[in-house]
């Protein structure tokens, strides 16, 4: 079957929502942040500190070309990634392809609630108005790629319903 890419903001629900529906179709699950992790032996943002976002960047492409297509995985992407180079058309070329879209109060929510902070991005050391502004103008300047998934899912949405939508899009077996 094809693959699944999970696309959306940083706390969008990627890994979460993922898991459940990996599990419900009996794919395996991949997240892309953790396997370039895994595979560089270092955090994300010690890759950005590091070596510099455009590297990272590059890590992520090579991480989502590297994936064989129809190999029933849903894939947690980065939150970046549909941005970057030719990755969002890779997507929709190869699987299908899924926005978790997270209204941007519940998004900042969300984020600081979340333990520990490892997404550069995302700095929690600065004030929550700088960081609820940071998140809007990346979301905005995000839009139109997110924009371009197969199925836009707005809000919180059930395991079933996800399913639903993806039977309703392409017949799943
Ligand atoms: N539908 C939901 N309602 C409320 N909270 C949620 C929902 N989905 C996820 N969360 C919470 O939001 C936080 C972020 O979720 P998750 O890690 O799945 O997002 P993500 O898109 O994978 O983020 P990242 O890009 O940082 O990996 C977690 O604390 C999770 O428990
Ligand atoms: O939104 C982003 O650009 C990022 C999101 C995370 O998933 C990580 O891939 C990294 O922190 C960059
Ligand atoms: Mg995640």
């Amino acid at each position: 079957m094809k693959n699944i890419y999970l696309i959306g903001m940083p706390s969008s629900g990627k890994s979460t929502l993922g898991k459940e529906l990996a599990r419900s179709l009996g794919f395996s699950f991949t997240d892309m942040d953790k396997l370039i992790e895994t595979r560089e032996q270092k955090t994300i943002s010690e890759i950005f500190s590091t070596y510099g976002e455009a590297h990272f960047r590059e890590l992520e492409r090579k991480t989502l070309h590297g994936f064989q297509p129809d190999q029933s995985m849903v894939i947690a992407t980065g939150g970046g990634v549909p941005c970057f180079f030719d990755n969002m058309d890779y997507m929709k070329k190869n699987g299908i392809s899924i926005f978790l879209n997270v209204e941007l109060d519940d998004l900042a929510k969300r984020l600081y609630k979340a333990q520990g902070n490892n997404r550069p991005l995302l700095d929690k050391s600065q004030s929550e108005e700088a960081v609820i502004a940071t998140i809007k103008k990346t979301f905005e300047e995000r839009l139109p790629f997110y924009k371009q998934a197969d199925i836009q899912v707005d809000g919180e949405i059930s395991v079933n319903q996800l399913l639903w939508l993806i039977e309703s899009y392409v017949p799943v077996q």
